[in-house]
């Protein structure tokens, strides 16, 4: 079965994703996915462990080349390009400058040995911003924007605690003003008080800078606080796609009914 969503929000989407699939030899990892997303919109990909969600994501953001399908892109000057098309140096780029991706283990995600305010800065850097003052004020600029203060600016982010290096890894992404950005279980392995005011922290950010965004969770509480549309995994497929909110309170498939209805019991 091939799902392909809408949105409301705008007229021309942004990433187009058509029928792709992925297998490890034998075993599938996702099969046939189709969807649009659309700027400034937030999309959540739920499902139970194994269902495909970071074989997805990885196909999408360019970290897996699909066994088949195509994901493509509209470029900054409007161009749509097909991702697997596009050179390796090309793909690098846009993953640079127009892309983010936030990893679950911010180790992932950050520059352990190198200070906090040149884990952002050299992201800056990257997109060719070569003046110092500059970079720094920016630098400290978004180290507030997330909640970590001008005096840990110096500080390696192995000096940091885990939430603290998740809002560090956030900043790394979201400085270069990406127009797309890629979450994998953004708030696991967190302590709950701690992810409550991550989440909070993201929400806000993302509607702030008007970024479309993917978030891979197997948490429905992510989900509905993060994203406006969310499309239900199972054995590498989507099931059911549609807003956020009737998905959660009007669930159509059977297996979403057992998704919500074991999180509702907990
Ligand atoms: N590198 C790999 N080699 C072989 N099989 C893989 C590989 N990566 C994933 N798979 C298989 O693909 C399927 C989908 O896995 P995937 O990791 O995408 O699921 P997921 O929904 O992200 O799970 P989780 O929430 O546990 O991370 C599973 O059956 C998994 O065993």
């Amino acid at each position: 079965m091939s799902v392909t969503v809408s949105s409301p929000a705008d007229d021309t989407p942004l990433l187009r994703v058509s029928s792709v699939s992925k297998s490890y030899g034998a075993r599938t990892g996702c099969e046939d996915v189709s969807f649009e997303l659309w700027p400034g919109e937030v999309l959540a990909v739920v499902g139970e462990s194994g269902s495909g969600k970071t074989t997805l994501l990885n196909c999408i953001s360019s970290r897996l080349m699909p066994t088949s399908g195509t994901v493509s892109y509209r470029m900054r000057d409007h161009t749509w390009r097909e991702l697997y098309r596009m050179s390796e140096a090309e793909r690098r780029f846009l993953m640079r400058t127009d892309w983010g991706f936030v990893h679950q283990n911010p180790a992932d995600g950050l520059r352990m040995t190198v200070s906090a305010g040149a884990n952002v800065g050299e992201r800056l850097m990257a997109v060719g911003d070569r003046h110092y003052g500059n970079i720094r004020s920016t630098a400290i600029d978004w180290l507030g924007r997330v909640e970590i203060g001008a005096d840990r600016i110096d500080d390696e982010p192995r000096a940091f605690s885990g939430g603290m290096r998740q809002r560090l890894q956030i900043a790394r992404n979201l400085v270069t003003s990406p127009r797309l950005v890629f979450m994998d279980e953004p708030t696991g392995g967190l302590d709950v008080s701690v992810q409550a005011r991550l989440l909070d922290l993201l929400r806000g950010l993302v509607a702030d800078l008007g970024l479309a965004a993917i978030v891979v969770t197997h948490d429905l509480a992510v989900a509905r606080l993060l994203s406006h549309r969310m499309m239900v995994m199972k054995d590498g497929r989507v099931i059911e796609t549609g807003l956020t909110d009737r998905v959660l309170d009007d669930p159509r498939e059977a297996y979403t009914q057992l998704l919500v209805s074991s999180i509702l019991q907990v």
